[in-house]
């Protein structure tokens, strides 16, 4: 089925707005459905109670219409597969099809990073959370681009914390959707296309993908940076422009250090590095973490609370590995 934009648009708000499962409605003999807690693009996630052995799990479960969208969700699958293992990232249950839609069983988390900022004061999260938020992403990002994927569509709301207790200290990557596979067999990179296509969010992409050029590990750190400046800056200054090859511009021509207002100087370094790797390098992890590192507040350590929890979490907690 081929969309003109103005379908999409309408299937987009229609997918956001309009849950396609009712309370209580049993999918697979297995899941029933609580309520829709996040939607997309391309699908809704519902909380789902999964009864196994006579106990009620609560899990994630993500539905998309089989059309167009099927391609993308066999896709999420297989990377969820491939990722299995990996703490920061949602476990698969299972999946299949239902109906006229096709679905994937995840371990439930909790809110996305961006309705945490958005609901934090000023709609900017403090800097000791966002630089811890920022090392986690990175080990997330290393542990993905090792299994040989690249995310391609890092962004504020395809970060979720745990579900609850101890776990809402950790941030798990989700929407694999847009993944792809940039490794061969043998470890080595997979060949440069001459155009890429465009993929991802255009807020978050880094500047190369708006030249069309071939993705590697290092465009998903250029959109974790993007995203660190949104969480704790409150916005990006090429929010409000449309035009994707205006934002393009901007993206090349505007200095980070002066909208890094609250971010600290450090940051600096991080971009720095971004700028000297190519598609096919492997980006120094270690290096980014430890800019990262030494940004944070004085005070500020790895079981220190983050922004939405309780602040009284022992001080004593053993730090997040
Ligand atoms: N396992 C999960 N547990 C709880 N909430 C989740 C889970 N996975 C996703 N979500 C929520 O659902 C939202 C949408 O999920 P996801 O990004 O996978 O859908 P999508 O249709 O591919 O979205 P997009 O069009 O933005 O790429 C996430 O931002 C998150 O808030």
């Amino acid at each position: 089925m081929v969309r003109t934009e103005e379908d999409h648009h309408a299937y987009v708000v229609r997918l956001r707005e309009v849950p396609l499962l009712s309370k209580g409605q049993i999918v697979c003999d297995r899941f029933r459905i609580e309520e829709m807690i996040g939607s997309g693009g391309y699908g809704q996630i519902y909380l789902a109670d999964m009864v196994i052995d006579k106990q009620e799990l609560k899990v994630a479960l993500k539905i998309s219409p089989e059309d167009v969208e099927s391609p993308r969700m066999y896709l999420e699958a297989i990377v969820l597969t491939e990722l299995r293992g990996v703490q920061c990232v949602p476990h698969l249950i299972s999946c299949g099809d239902y109906d006229v839609f096709n679905y994937i069983a995840l371990e439930l988390l909790g809110e996305n990073l961006g309705q945490l900022r958005k609901r934090a004061p000023h709609g900017r999260l403090s800097v000791g959370t966002v630089l811890r938020i920022g090392i986690q992403a990175v080990n997330a990002l290393k542990v993905v681009h090792e299994k040989g994927w690249l995310h391609r569509d890092v962004k504020p709301s395809n970060f979720c914390i745990g579900h609850d207790g101890l776990e809402r200290h950790k941030i798990f990557i989700v929407d694999f959707g847009l993944a792809r596979r940039y490794k061969n067999p043998d470890g080595s990179p997979r060949k440069v296309r001459p155009h890429a296509p465009f993929r991802g969010t255009t807020r978050f992409m880094s500047p190369n993908m708006h030249q069309r050029k071939e993705h590697g590990p290092v465009d998903d750190l250029w959109s974790l940076m993007y995203t660190l400046t949104e969480l704790a800056e409150g916005g990006l200054p090429w929010r409000l422009l449309r035009d994707f090859e205006d934002i393009g511009n901007m993206k090349r021509t505007k200095r980070m250090e002066e909208v890094w207002r609250h971010l600290p100087p450090t940051m600096t370094s991080f971009k720095l590095h971004l700028t000297k790797l190519t598609y096919s390098d492997t980006p120094h992890y270690a290096h980014l973490n430890s800019v990262l590192q030494k940004g944070l507040p004085n005070g500020v350590h790895d079981w220190t609370p983050y922004d939405w929890e309780p602040k009284t979490v022992p001080q004593t907690a053993p730090p997040i590995k």
